[in-house]
């Protein structure tokens, strides 16, 4: 079996395998979009726990599969759950995976996202400019010191934040997703994009973020790579559906969540993605 085969069985088995058992993974997440994030996890099939408390993020970090940490709108509660939460999940060997939203905003989202480089997340997504800019703040290749986010909104290509995905991946032994256009997703050695999606997508809050809700789902039965790529190819495969019946940003969002849910494994068989080698 080629490479290419051998991760598609993998990740038809991903879905399948969250379909049966339902893992939990719980979320600290923006106040935005955090309905969206839940949904996006049930209709793949995976089991959802939002928390903001230092103890319910410790305790959800022990007693779920994986956990998503997304860092949007900050509260000063969060400087005691944030670094708790992360501490427990990597010393318990827990996947979890960080959406640096809005990094370069504030002090306190650059001091908690500073604190995550020791607890080294098992996925990271974001858009080009975050990848970026905390690839910078971690003072790794390809990442700028100064952060070219725009609030929320990525004003970087996708290709432009491959040297600094490849080197967050390399730091956490994990793997990096740069949502775009076309998605990559890279371990720091095999690398992937994933084509597919909708403009619609950059025109409603929460594409992003609810990605990074599934890939923890993914996350708790797959190994990283395969759990961010499994993510990225089944937004590509419901969101180019929803297109195709949505005029407009409001009934998208909607029909996607109807797409995410019927999106299967024999879906995957036809994803179009393509590997390269980083070494
Ligand atoms: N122009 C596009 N064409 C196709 N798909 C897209 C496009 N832009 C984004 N996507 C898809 O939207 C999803 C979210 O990516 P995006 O880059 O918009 O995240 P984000 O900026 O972090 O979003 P948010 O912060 O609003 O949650 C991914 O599945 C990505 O493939
Ligand atoms: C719009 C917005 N603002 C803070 S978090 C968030 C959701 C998209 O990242
Ligand atoms: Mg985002």
């Amino acid at each position: 079996m080629n490479i290419q085969q051998d991760i598609r069985t993998q990740m038809m088995e991903t879905v399948k395998t969250v379909k049966k058992i339902k893992p939990m993974a719980g979320s600290i997440t923006n106040t935005v979009t955090i309905n969206f994030v839940a949904n996006a996890q049930l209709a793949v099939g995976g089991s959802a726990a939002m928390v903001y408390l230092p103890d319910e993020g410790a305790a959800i970090a022990k007693a779920g599969s994986a956990m998503y940490i997304n860092v949007g709108t900050m509260f000063p509660l969060y400087e005691e759950s944030l670094p708790l939460t992360a501490k427990t999940l990597y010393e318990n060997k827990k996947p979890w995976v960080l959406d640096p939203a809005a990094i370069g905003i504030g002090e306190m989202r650059t001091n908690m996202l500073m604190r995550f480089k020791e607890y080294k997340p098992s996925i990271i997504r974001g858009n080009a400019s975050e990848i970026i800019a905390l690839a910078g703040l971690w003072s790794l290749e390809g990442g700028t010191g100064k952060s070219k986010v725009r609030g929320v909104d990525s004003t970087d290509r996708v290709c432009d934040a491959e040297e600094a995905a490849a080197a967050l991946a390399r730091w956490t032994s994990g793997a990096v997703a740069v949502s775009g256009e076309v998605d990559f997703i890279t371990d720091g050695s095999m690398s992937a994009y994933s084509y597919g999606g909708s403009v619609f997508m950059e025109k409603i809050t929460g594409a992003g973020c609810s990605l990074g809700g599934v890939m923890a789902v993914y996350s708790a039965v797959a190994s990283p790579f395969i759990a961010a790529l499994t993510g990225a190819a089944i937004y590509n495969v419901a969101g180019k559906r929803a297109a195709k019946k949505a005029e407009g940003p409001g009934y998208f969002q909607i029909i996607f969540l109807d797409e995410l849910y019927k999106a299967s494994a024999a879906d995957i068989a036809g994803h179009e993605f393509i590997l390269k080698d980083m070494q």
